[in-house]
């Protein structure tokens, strides 16, 4: 985190419009590295390697809660676990409070109450203990558009105390070639695509190695082919065993990267769990495919098929509780011409839609 907010005027101005008082005194500590020094060495809470090892999440909530000056309530008792070596999704509509959670387990803003553990420190109290091993991508990347990438790169890396200057070159160099920005470090910032400057916000969380990775809609405003180059290097960094804690509101992002998520709608926590468990929470939906689609309907209803569909040649419905297989044979005994008979795997969408009775584009 420290480097990717350090030193960027244009970024800085514009969260003072936002009036964040809370957040820019946050910043206003997180740039300055002689007081960084001070503080690790009067002694906080140094981290346990083990800990990971021994089970405890990366990211642990209890109660969670912020609610804001103007009175919004943001976050409401977030129950929230995040398990080392996850890809963990933070998925909800715009202001469920995705980000408000992200500023809290970062260290940015205080939680009204309740408690927040980032690698088994708490939070706000032990952020510049935590914050050396998290690498974060908040709100884009904060980048100087009249240096080049590689220069960037040198100016994060050279705000940072605990990096040798001996070394920086090869850092940053090692950085790029991880994003894939080698061939264009020596262009300047200004030049790149959205999705190229997300990668190089990225490269500057990863001039360090790091144990937990936070990325806030990392996709966001990216076309699809940006979007898949993050997503794959997601992947990547996940399969080094780095964890990676990432926001978005598009489910299939979600069910393409994640191996875990949660799901937040207007600030409270709907579900968590291993994807595919969610996923498999909802029940899919039968498929009949037939040119006997009325005569399908009747058949499928009577054999207990809840929220019968039917569109064109397909009749869809919710599977009943009974053996499917006595389902296809009653369709057959009534005579109905079955060309296809399956069970849509249900989406995290379809979870979603279980849990809260709402399409998943709702605003929060
Ligand atoms: N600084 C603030 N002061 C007052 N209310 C705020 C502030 N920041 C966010 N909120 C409100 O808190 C709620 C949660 O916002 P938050 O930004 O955390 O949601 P989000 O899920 O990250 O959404 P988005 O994807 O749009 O950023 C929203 O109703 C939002 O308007």
């Amino acid at each position: 985190m420290g480097e990717v907010s350090a030193g960027e005027p244009e970024r800085r101005e514009a969260r003072g419009e936002a009036g964040e008082p809370e957040r820019r005194e946050a910043r206003g500590e997180a740039g300055e590295p002689e007081r960084r020094e001070a503080r690790d060495e009067a002694g906080e809470p140094e981290l346990g390697e083990a800990r990971d090892e021994a089970g405890e999440p990366v990211i642990a909530t209890r109660a969670l809660t912020k609610r804001y000056r103007g009175g919004q309530l943001a976050v409401d008792g977030l129950d929230l676990t995040v398990p080392a070596g996850s890809v963990f999704g933070f998925l909800g509509p715009n202001g469920s409070g995705k980000t408000t959670t992200i500023r809290m387990l970062m260290g940015l803003i205080e939680p009204t109450s309740g408690t927040a553990r980032v690698l088994g420190q708490p939070m706000p109290r032990a952020t510049r203990a935590v914050l050396p091993h998290v690498g974060a991508l908040i709100e884009g990347p904060a980048l100087y558009g009249f240096l080049s990438g590689r220069d960037n790169l040198i100016r994060y890396d050279s705000a940072d105390p605990s990096a040798d200057p001996r070394t920086r070159r090869a850092r940053v160099a090692a950085a790029l070639d991880r994003v894939g920005l080698t061939a264009a470090a020596g262009k300047k910032a200004k030049a790149y695509s959205l999705g190229m400057k997300q990668r190089l916000g990225l490269a500057a969380a990863l001039l360090q190695p790091r144990r937990l990775l936070v990325l806030d809609e990392p996709t966001n405003g990216l076309d699809p082919q940006g979007m898949r180059e993050i997503r794959t290097l997601v992947r990547e960094l996940a399969s080094d065993g780095t964890t990676v804690f990432l926001s978005s509101h598009l489910l299939d992002e979600i069910e393409q990267v994640c191996t875990h998520a949660a799901v937040m709608a207007q600030g409270r926590l709907i579900t968590q769990g291993p994807v595919a468990e969610l996923s498999a929470g909802a029940r899919g939906r039968l498929v009949v495919t037939t040119p006997d689609p009325a005569e399908a309907a009747r058949v499928l209803k009577e054999q207990g098929v809840g929220d019968v569909v039917v569109a064109d040649d397909r009749v869809t419905g919710e599977p009943p509780d009974r053996d499917l297989a006595e389902v296809n044979a009653a369709l057959v005994t009534a005579g109905v011409r079955v060309r296809g008979f399956t069970v849509q795997r249900a989406s995290l969408e379809d979870a979603f839609v279980a849990l809260t009775g709402e399409g998943f584009d709702v605003a929060g």
